[in-house]
């Protein structure tokens, strides 16, 4: 019996053993970087460390955790470091200190063999420039990572076919790359890391170089792969539209270091200094924020027989409940009373938007 394709087990975001786990990571490029971190030389900017040392510290001091199935973006201007940071969690570029577990390993520990392994089975990458053969045919594009696992060629075409299918390929099978637009170019892509089944799935602006349409069809289709396969996904972008609309959460970089770690509302309601604040200021409110956001405090007077809604619903779709009631509506998480939004709450966020 062939094992299936894609597993497709969802572990809810959250529970157990988180997917990743990076602790103090640091990635300091050029002479003897190793003198850098620990030192008074890490406290230094950018600028001055490098006027120093001539060293780059692309990655500062950066900690965060994945959950399984989650869709974390790492977001940040050209040069903050993302590409750095990502690296490091494959081990493409050597960490220069701290520590990641890939479901509780230490991948700094793991030698060469285990090394190869882990990237042949545990992980995929997805690229900005396709990386496709160009001389071998979309089929055998997409079975390219089962072929260099040594899989049988009968097996590997039967995945292939279904990976083609579920990218939405049927049809080109034996077409070449050169013979497909870039959003196909990308599908075939996409094929290729999923055919591997893996558990993470890292992504590295993968769309930048598609036109604005094919971009978002993609990440519509990114969305809808995930929703049907539910793997992690580590996704990289330096666009903030697309980090509000692919992540569960958004890790926002500046040179080298985390600025901010949060959901697409929180980064959006609450930033964390005036880099975030510039970043999500044209970002239309009631497109991301929830009610939570916009609640007050239940009142003694406040009438109860309105209309309730879940504190995680977004503006946008509460605009009609709320305006179209006479009473405020009533805000419930985990079916506890929490807040009251009005008219003049929503009014708010919508015409702050249209200024
Ligand atoms: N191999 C390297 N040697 C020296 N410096 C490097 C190396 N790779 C990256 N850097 C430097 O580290 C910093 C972060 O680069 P990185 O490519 O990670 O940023 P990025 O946010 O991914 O940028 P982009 O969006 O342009 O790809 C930059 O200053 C870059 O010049």
């Amino acid at each position: 019996m062939p094992e299936p394709l894609i597993s497709a087990e969802r572990v809810p975001a959250g529970v157990g053993e988180p997917a990743l786990a990076v602790t103090d990571l640091w990635k300091v490029f050029g002479p003897r970087a190793d003198r850098v971190v620990g030192t008074p030389l890490a406290d230094l900017s950018r600028a001055d460390l490098m006027a120093q040392t001539g060293c780059v510290a692309a990655v500062r001091d950066i900690s965060f955790t994945v959950a399984p199935t989650e869709v974390f973006v790492v977001m940040g201007l050209s040069g903050s470091g993302k590409s750095t940071l990502v690296r490091c969690l494959t081990r493409l570029v050597e960490p220069t200190s701290g520590t990641v577990l890939v479901e509780g390993e230490d991948l700094r520990g793991a030698d060469a063999k285990r090394l190869r392994d882990l990237r042949r089975h545990r992980f995929a990458m997805v690229f900005q420039h396709f990386g496709l053969l160009p001389h071998r045919r979309v089929l055998d594009n997409i079975a390219y990572g089962l072929e260099i696992r040594g899989v049988s060629r009968t097996e590997r075409y039967r995945r292939a076919g279904e990976v083609l299918d579920l990218v939405g390929l049927t049809g080109h099978a034996d077409h070449f790359p050169d013979q497909l637009s870039g959003g196909m170019q990308q599908r075939v892509g996409l094929g290729r890391a999923l055919a591997v089944d893996p558990r993470i799935l890292f992504f590295d602006e993968p769309f930048s170089a598609l036109d604005p349409l094919i971009r978002r069809d993609m990440q519509n289709e990114v969305l809808r792969l995930h929703h049907e396969v539910g793997k992690t996904m580590i996704f990289i972008t330096h666009d903030l539209h697309e980090a509000l609309r692919l992540g569960d959460r958004i890790l926002i970089m500046r040179d080298g270091a985390a600025v901010q770690i949060g959901r697409p509302d929180e980064v959006v309601g609450a930033p964390a200094d005036d880099y975030v604040r510039d970043f999500v200021a044209d970002v239309p409110k009631s497109h991301v924020l929830t009610i939570r956001w916009v609640m007050r405090p239940v009142r003694d007077d406040d009438p109860l027989d309105g209309p309730e809604l879940g504190a995680d619903v977004v503006v946008r779709d509460a605009v009609r409940a709320v305006l179209s009631s006479s009473a405020p509506v009533k805000v419930v998480h985990d079916g506890e009373l929490v807040g009251m939004v009005d008219d003049e709450a929503i009014l708010r966020v919508i015409v702050a938007e249209e200024q």
